[in-house]
C-alpha cells in the first residue's frame, strides 16, 4: 500500500475520569464513522466499569477498525478516584503506567496493522508529548474542558507575570482579573480554576496544572468540544496561539446527528457510564407536569459533606418544586454522628422527590418534565444542558467548573452562579428564581443557544464542517523518522 493509501490509525488517550472518557468515546465513534482506525486507551479500573454498566462494547464493536487497550492506573482498587483525592490519578499514572504506555506507543507504531499515525491526548500528561516527539508521532490535543476555561488555563502564566496571581487571601476573591484577553470585564479571583485559590504558586498541584497546560501547545492541533457561535471572541484569541483549532461540539449532539445520517441501527442515546443507570426515574418523571422538575447532579467527581447535603436538601424541599437528585454512592463524605435525616425532609421527598444513584443524563435532560438543572458545571453537563434547552443553577466544585459557571450567568445568560455558598435559603431562592421569577428570560436564552448548537452539528454547520476538516488533517498525518537514526527503532515490544 502506498503512503497516500495508508489507513490512518489514531490512538485516543483520555485522562481516566468519567467526564473525559465520555467525550473522548464520542470523538472515537465519530472518527470510526469516517472509517479511521481507532485504538482507545482506558485504565483497567474504568474499563471494567464501562463494560459492566454501559453498552459500549456492542456499540463500538460494529466498527471493524475500533480496539480498546488498557493500562493499570497504579491506584488500589478501593481508591475513590474522586473528591480531594482525584489528583492522585495524575501522580499514580505518571509513576506506574508511564513506561507501559511508552511500550504501547512503540507497539502501535511498529507491530500493528495499520500502524499508528496520530495520538489524540486529553492534555493531562506531559509524557504523551515526550513519547510522541521521540517516536515522531503527530499529536492532537483534545481538551475536554470548555473553550473559556482552556483559555483561562492557557493565560495563567501571564496572570502570574502580571501579579494578578497568586491570590493572597479571601479579599482577593472579588478582585477583577484583567489579563485574560477577551474576558477583561468578566472574571474575578473566585472565577479562576480552583487550583489557583492557593496562595503558594509552588504548590505541587498548581505546578502540575501549569506544566500540563503548557504542554498542550506542543501538539500539532487542538480539538475543543464547543461550537463557534458561543465562543467566537475567545476562539479568535486562541487561534493566534494555536493555528489549527477544530471546534467540533457539542459532541454528544454531533454524534447523534452523524449516526442518524448514517442511518445505523445503533441507539444514539447509549451512554458511557461508569455507574449503573437507574431508569426508574423516567416513569417518575412521566408523572410530573411540564418543565416542573429541577434535576440535581454534581457529576462524577464531586463529593459533599453531610452539612452541604442537608443544605441542598432543605433548600430543594423548601422551594416547593419537585426534584430528581442523583447521589452517587461514593459522593457523601462519611462523618460520625451527623446522619439523622429530619422527618419533614423524608416526608417532603416522598411527595415530590426522587433520589437515585446515577441516571441516563442526556435522556433526563430532554425529558419534558425537566425545567432546570442544579449542576456542578462540569463541561459535559453544561453543554448537554444547553443543547436540551435547560437553564442551570451552577454550584461549581473545582477546577474549570469555576470558570464555566461564571460564563453561564454572565455571558451566555442561561442560568445563575451559586459558587462559594451552600446555604438552604440561597438554594431555595435560586430554585424559585430559575423556575418562576426569571424563568421566561432563561428559557428564551437557552432556546437560542440550543438552536445554535443543533445547527452547528447539522450538515453544513460549523462543527460539522470542522470535523470533516479534522478527519482530512488526520488522514495527512504520518509518523516521521527519528531525527537521530533516520528511522524508528522498531524492536520487540511488550503487550500491556
Ligand atoms: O447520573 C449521571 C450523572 C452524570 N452523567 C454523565 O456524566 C458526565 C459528567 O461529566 P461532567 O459534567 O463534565 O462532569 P465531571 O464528571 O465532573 O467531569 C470532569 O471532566 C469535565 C470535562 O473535562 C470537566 O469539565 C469537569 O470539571 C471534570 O470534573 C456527563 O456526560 C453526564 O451526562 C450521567 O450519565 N449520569
Amino acid at each position: 500500500m502506498s503512503q497516500q493509501e495508508q489507513i490512518s490509525h489514531v490512538l485516543i488517550f483520555p485522562l481516566p475520569v468519567q467526564g473525559h472518557v465520555n467525550s473522548m468515546l464520542r470523538l472515537a465513534e465519530l472518527l470510526c464513522l469516517s472509517n479511521l482506525h481507532v485504538t482507545f486507551l482506558n485504565s483497567v479500573h474504568n474499563h471494567d466499569r464501562l463494560l459492566r454498566f454501559s453498552d459500549i462494547r456492542t456499540r463500538l464493536e460494529r466498527y471493524p477498525g475500533f480496539v480498546f487497550e488498557t493500562f493499570p492506573d497504579g491506584l488500589p482498587e478501593d481508591h475513590p478516584r474522586s473528591g480531594d483525592r482525584v489528583m492522585d490519578i495524575f501522580y499514580a499514572i505518571d509513576g506506574v503506567a508511564k513506561p507501559l504506555i511508552k511500550e504501547l506507543f512503540k507497539r502501535l507504531v511498529c507491530d500493528t496493522v495499520p500502524p499508528l499515525t496520530c495520538v489524540i491526548a486529553g492534555g493531562a500528561f506531559e509524557f504523551v508529548h515526550e513519547f510522541a516527539e521521540e517516536l515522531g508521532i503527530p499529536t492532537i490535543c483534545f481538551r475536554t474542558i470548555s473553550c473559556c476555561s482552556f483559555w483561562v488555563y492557557y493565560c495563567l502564566p501571564k496572570l502570574i507575570e502580571a501579579g494578578e496571581l497568586p491570590l493572597k487571601g479571601k479579599e482577593d476573591l472579588d478582585r477583577k482579573i484583567e489579563k485574560v484577553p477577551g474576558m477583561e470585564t468578566i472574571l474575578r479571583g473566585r472565577d479562576l480554576p480552583s487550583f489557583f485559590r492557593h496562595s503558594d504558586i509552588n504548590n505541587r498541584d498548581v505546578q502540575l496544572v501549569l506544566r500540563v497546560n503548557r504542554a498542550s501547545s506542543r501538539a500539532d492541533a487542538l480539538i475543543l468540544n464547543t461550537f463557534e457561535d458561543i465562543d467566537a471572541l475567545l476562539l479568535s484569541h486562541i487561534r493566534c496561539h494555536f493555528p489549527k483549532v477544530f471546534t467540533i461540539g457539542p459532541l454528544h449532539a454531533h454524534l447523534k446527528s452523524r449516526l442518524s445520517r448514517a442511518a445505523t441501527t445503533c441507539d444514539p442515546s447509549g451512554g458511557n457510564s461508569f455507574w449503573e443507570e437507574d431508569k426508574s426515574c423516567i416513569p417518575w418523571l412521566n408523572t410530573m407536569p411540564l418543565k416542573s422538575v429541577i434535576y440535581v447532579s454534581f457529576g462524577s467527581i464531586t463529593v459533599l459533606s453531610k452539612d452541604q447535603m442537608f443544605e441542598f436538601w432543605h433548600g430543594l424541599v423548601n422551594s416547593g418544586k419537585p426534584f430528581l437528585w442523583v447521589i452517587r454512592p461514593d459522593s457523601i463524605i462519611r462523618e460520625n454522628g451527623s446522619g439523622h435525616v429530619p422527618e419533614e425532609l423524608l416526608e417532603a421527598t416522598k411527595k415530590r422527590g426522587c433520589m437515585v444513584e446515577w441516571v441516563p443524563q442526556e435522556e433526563v435532560l430532554f425529558h419534558p418534565a425537566i425545567g432546570g438543572f442544579l449542576t456542578h458545571s462540569g463541561w459535559n453537563s453544561t453543554i448537554e444542558s444547553m443543547v436540551a434547552g435547560v437553564p442551570m443553577i451552577c454550584w461549581p466544585y473545582f477546577a474549570d467548573q469555576q470558570v464555566n459557571s461564571r460564563l453561564v450567568s454572565e455571558v451566555w445568560k442561561v442560568g445563575l452562579d451559586m459558587k462559594d455558598t451552600c446555604d438552604r435559603l440561597i438554594v431555595e431562592k435560586m430554585v424559585r428564581d430559575l423556575m418562576d421569577e426569571r424563568r421566561e428570560d432563561f428559557l428564551q436564552a437557552t432556546k437560542e443557544i440550543s438552536e445554535m448548537a443543533r445547527k452547528s452539528v447539522s450538515e453544513g454547520g460549523s462543527s460539522y464542517l470542522n470535523l470533516d476538516r479534522l478527519v482530512e488533517e488526520i488522514r495527512l498525518m504520518r509518523v516521521q523518522p527519528l531525527h537521530s537514526t533516520g528511522q524508528i527503532e522498531c524492536h520487540q515490544t511488550e503487550k500491556i
